[in-house]
């Protein structure tokens, strides 16, 4: 799954508060990433999101706020992702035995490929798993250094 992250940071939207679009395949953990960010507890319920979430928290000083796109077909977006935006992608359930990992979902995307195409745009896959933690503050680490670059 995807975020990109607009501006201050230029990009998706011209507002104060960065805003981050969170889309991807249904039920591949969304709404457990941002309720583990938000509150450090795991997500009790396994409802699908309907049209779309919103959820914002504060990590090192700086607010996030993620709109996060329901992944079942029908709210499937169209459109393309402007080139100067910073894209993260969310490579969960890592512990799934036979889960890819990063470096596997990077090349399947074909992510270096992308980035010689659109020099813009940076990519970064975190492997994660919304249950323990693992790698979601790492993530949004990665998108406040990229995010500031641009
Ligand atoms: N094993 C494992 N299960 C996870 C992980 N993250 C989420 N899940 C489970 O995956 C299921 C779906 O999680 P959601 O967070 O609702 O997925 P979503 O991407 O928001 O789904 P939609 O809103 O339908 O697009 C739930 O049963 C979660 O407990 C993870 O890292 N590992
Ligand atoms: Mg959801």
């Amino acid at each position: 799954m995807g975020t990109t992250l607009g501006k201050p940071f230029a990009g998706l939207f011209q507002e104060i508060e960065p805003r981050i679009v969170f889309f991807g395949l249904p039920g591949t953990g969304k709404s457990s990433i941002l309720h583990k960010l938000k509150t450090g507890e795991v997500l009790s319920t396994n409802m699908p999101t309907v049209g779309l979430d919103m959820e914002s928290f504060k990590y090192k000083n700086s607010s996030f706020c993620f709109v996060e796109m329901g992944g079942q077909y029908r709210y499937k977006i169209q459109g393309n992702v402007p080139d100067n935006v910073a894209v993260l992608v969310y490579a969960n359930k890592h512990e799934v035995p036979g889960a890819m990992t990063a470096y596997e979902i990077s090349n399947e995307l074909d992510l270096a490929s992308l980035r010689q195409k659109t020099w813009q745009r940076n990519w970064h896959v975190q492997s994660s798993c919304a249950l323990s933690g693992d790698g979601l503050h790492e993530g949004l680490d990665w998108l406040l250094k990229n995010a500031e670059r641009m």
